[in-house]
């Protein structure tokens, strides 16, 4: 059929492109990809692949950040050829995104031992060597990615950990099985249906007026201090988990609350960390700090905060040893809750 068979076709054509977007066409190809094995498979035709190793990312090194290369299915078949394996282990990948242009992209672990035991024999040296990348763990990685990198890693990641933790129906004991795409698992014998898991956090920058409550736990790297978090239970809103992590860690009761922002968060596990920030009734501010949950809390002044900000480089502070404390790094949400306190003291929060 022609495109303009007449003029109601031409203008619907016309309305059409006008409505929908890029971004909106992107999001239906990655919907058709995730519920179409067929569109799956075929897409990996033209797609592209970020490679793992035990949940390591494969990446380069240029100058001072890390880029994570694509290999095409053909440049993977060859590799996978050339270690004397077949494309069964292309099973095991991942879809994580697609480009403007719809080029999907995939994730695969090389190392892991999931369903396709062909992965065991896969050389980790010698695959870094053929592919002249070094296979560097997340939590070292990912604060030297560039931001798309660290984001399309990230999820990856996630995806490739949850279907390596979850293979087994936990109704039947039985195998589950991964759709082309890797956004569920289906349980043959009972037909039950596993989607991937994330655990919602709450993460909140906790404020008198003037000053900001930072706290620190013992797993925390040595001198860091970062806005107060915790898990969200089952059946709480978030209102409520806000409510009842500040009065668990340090005993304070919160007055206002406001939502900021929220981010997808790797470690240790997946987790959605949703940040707020919060205000203590007037007059409340003596800190009983919860000792089982965290190791110092301590409220911070405005100009305190301020300067450890422009001086966060750990390298720098461990040089000169004349900072006190230094925050998290900027990709961490807890950086932009905390730059957002201190450049818009006057911003009213709304009621919790
Ligand atoms: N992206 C960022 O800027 C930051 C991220 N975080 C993340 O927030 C998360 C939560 O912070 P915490 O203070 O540790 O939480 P928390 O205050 O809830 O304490 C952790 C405890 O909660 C319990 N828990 C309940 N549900 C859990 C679940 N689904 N997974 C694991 N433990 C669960 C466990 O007993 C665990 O020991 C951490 O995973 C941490 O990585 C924390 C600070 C900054
Ligand atoms: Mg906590």
């Amino acid at each position: 059929m022609s495109l303009y068979c007449g003029t109601a076709c031409r203008r619907k054509f016309f309305w059409c492109y006008r409505l929908l977007s890029t971004y909106v066409t992107k999001t239906r190809y990655l919907f058709e990809l995730k519920e179409d094995d067929d569109a799956c498979k075929k897409a990996q035709q033209t797609g592209a692949f970020y490679l793992f190793h035990n949940l390591a990312p494969l990446l380069q090194k240029s100058e001072h950040q890390y880029l994570a290369p694509q290999y095409s299915l053909l440049e993977l078949e060859r590799l996978l050829g050339k270690f004397g394996q077949d494309s069964q282990i292309l099973e095991d990948s991942v879809l994580i995104g697609c480009s403007e242009q719809q080029e999907a992209w995939f994730a695969l672990d090389l190392g892991l031992n999931s369903s396709s035991s062909i992965n065991a024999s896969l050389q980790k040296a010698e695959m870094e060597t053929a592919l002249q990348g070094s296979f560097i763990k997340l939590t070292k990685a990912l604060f030297e990615l560039n931001v798309k990198d660290a984001s399309l890693l990230s999820t990856a990641q996630a995806l490739l950990r949850w279907h390596d933790t979850h293979q087994f129906c936990s109704r039947s004991g039985q195998p589950t099985k991964k759709n082309v795409s890797g956004s569920k698992r289906v349980c043959p014998s009972n037909n039950i249906i596993y989607y991937p898991q994330v655990a919602p956090v709450v993460i909140t920058l906790v404020s008198d007026g003037t000053r900001c409550l930072l706290v620190r736990q013992s797993s925390f790297p040595k001198g860091m201090y970062s806005a107060l978090a915790g898990f969200c239970d089952i059946g709480e809103s978030l209102e409520e988990t806000v409510r009842r992590e500040i009065a668990e860690e340090v005993g304070l009761e919160v007055d206002r609350l406001h939502y900021s922002a929220s981010q997808h968060w790797p470690f240790p596990n997946s987790t959605l960390m949703i940040a707020c920030h919060a205000t203590v009734k007037p007059g409340q501010t003596e800190l009983q700090v919860n000792l089982k949950e965290l190791e110092a809390a301590a409220w911070f002044s405005r100009d305190e905060v301020a300067t450890v900000l422009r001086r966060n480089n750990l390298s720098n502070q461990q040089q000169s040893g004349a900072v006190p404390f230094w925050l998290p790094p900027k990709l961490a949400i807890a950086h932009q809750l905390i730059k957002e306190w201190v450049e818009k003291p006057t911003c009213s929060p709304l009621p919790a």
